[in-house]
């Protein structure tokens, strides 16, 4: 049997680096050889995550303890902003999937102009692939490095790429309503993520700024051949996990929703993540926890010719973490569900 691949896991205390831990425990050609944290460094593990104490792990070291030979693969799961340094001093020999944002925009422009500062790696940029699986896995399997896609934009993308680049639906004047669960937001403390401040209540933030809307943008104007601007708007929903993308869209003349439904599912069939539910059936949240998988759903708006296409992931796993494996998978010539099949847990 040949040697297993060795995984540094950089950012492995937060939310993303433990599901990340959570899914390669069971995959069986990778090993967990380093696991990196920040005001957590020196600890083990199972000190921050009791949850995974079973499985047999290496303590978490600061960044700048790791030697780099021992590792084969990096996924790193730090803050944005502190990622382009880390990901462009990484040796030659390892290849890495990145899941903050830092190397998701092909524009470095418009990276400074919604992340507040220059980008630190824009040589490194050029050859990084935009990690949406379903959508860029030939680039993905020569890439060394991987730029796994927001959470959000998962959710809007893979339902409107499709249908715009075939011209079902016009690619202006689209809506992404979205809500997310709150660790999204990440492990790290903020007042914003209290309970007594998200508990019994719903709220849009970021409303015409947030960061994933050029994100969203990107893959939609590849997707028309030409740009396209998005209206995005995120809410925090008082729940642990999931997205939900409700989106409204205008139909091309004559298209109805059981159209975009067929070509959704033309387009989806043979992939093993991404399901497109039957006429009339609601994707919801609860039914995707835990797991990596993707429902989505098209509906006759009342307004005539008009569609609501639905979409719905965990943000922590389809959304970062698993997303992130899948891309692994691609990257290093596993099969690509390899680890990723865990029904989700319901209710
Ligand atoms: N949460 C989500 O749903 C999603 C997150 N992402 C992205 O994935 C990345 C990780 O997110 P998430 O796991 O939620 O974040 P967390 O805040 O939960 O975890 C951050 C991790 O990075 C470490 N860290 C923080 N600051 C530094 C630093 N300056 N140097 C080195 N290590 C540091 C932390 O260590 P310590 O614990 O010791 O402080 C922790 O291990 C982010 O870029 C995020 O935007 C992407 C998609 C979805
Ligand atoms: C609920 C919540 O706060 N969600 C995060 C998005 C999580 C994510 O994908 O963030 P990155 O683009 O940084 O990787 C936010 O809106 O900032």
């Amino acid at each position: 049997m040949s040697a297993k691949t060795k995984v540094a896991i950089l950012g492995a205390s937060g939310y993303t680096g433990a599901e990340l831990v959570r899914i390669l425990a069971l995959h069986p050609h990778v090993e967990m050889t380093v696991l990196t944290a920040d005001r957590r460094a020196g600890k083990p593990f199972a000190d921050v995550f009791p949850h995974l104490a079973g499985i047999r792990l290496p303590d978490l070291v600061a960044i700048d303890q790791v030697d780099w030979a021992g590792v084969d693969f990096v996924f790193c799961a730090l803050p944005h902003g502190t990622t382009q340094e880390v990901v462009a001093g990484l040796p030659a020999h390892v290849k890495c999937c990145d899941l903050s944002a830092d190397f998701r925009l092909k524009d470095v422009a418009a990276y400074a102009e919604y992340y507040g500062h220059e980008h630190l790696a824009p040589e490194l940029q050029k050859e990084v692939v935009y990690g949406l699986t379903e959508v860029y896995r030939e680039q993905i399997k020569a890439a060394r490095v991987v730029a796994n896609p927001g959470c959000y934009p998962t959710s809007a993308q893979l339902p409107l790429m499709p249908l715009i680049a075939k011209g079902l639906i016009a690619a202006d004047g689209i809506i992404v309503d979205a809500k997310s669960g709150v660790t999204g937001a990440g492990r790290a403390p903020k007042e914003g993520t209290l309970f007594s401040e998200v508990t019994e209540g719903i709220h849009p933030y970021g409303i015409a700024t947030h960061r994933h809307a050029p994100e969203i943008e990107q893959g939609l104007s590849e997707a028309a051949g030409r740009p396209v601007l998005v209206n995005f708007t995120p809410h925090l929903m008082p729940m642990a996990r999931g997205i939900l993308s409700t989106i409204y869209v205008q139909c091309a003349e004559g298209v109805t929703a059981a159209d975009l439904r067929a070509a959704l599912a033309d387009r989806y069939a043979g992939e093993p993540f991404v399901r497109v539910l039957p006429e009339g059936q609601v994707p919801a949240t609860r039914h995707v926890r835990g797991s990596n998988f993707v429902l989505m759903n098209a509906f006759d708006d009342r307004l005539p010719g008009r569609a609501i296409l639905t979409c719905v992931e965990d943000n922590l796993v389809k959304g970062a973490s698993g997303q992130a494996v899948q891309n692994m998978n691609v990257m290093l010539g596993f099969e690509e569900t390899t680890a990723l099949m865990q029904q989700p847990m319901f209710p």
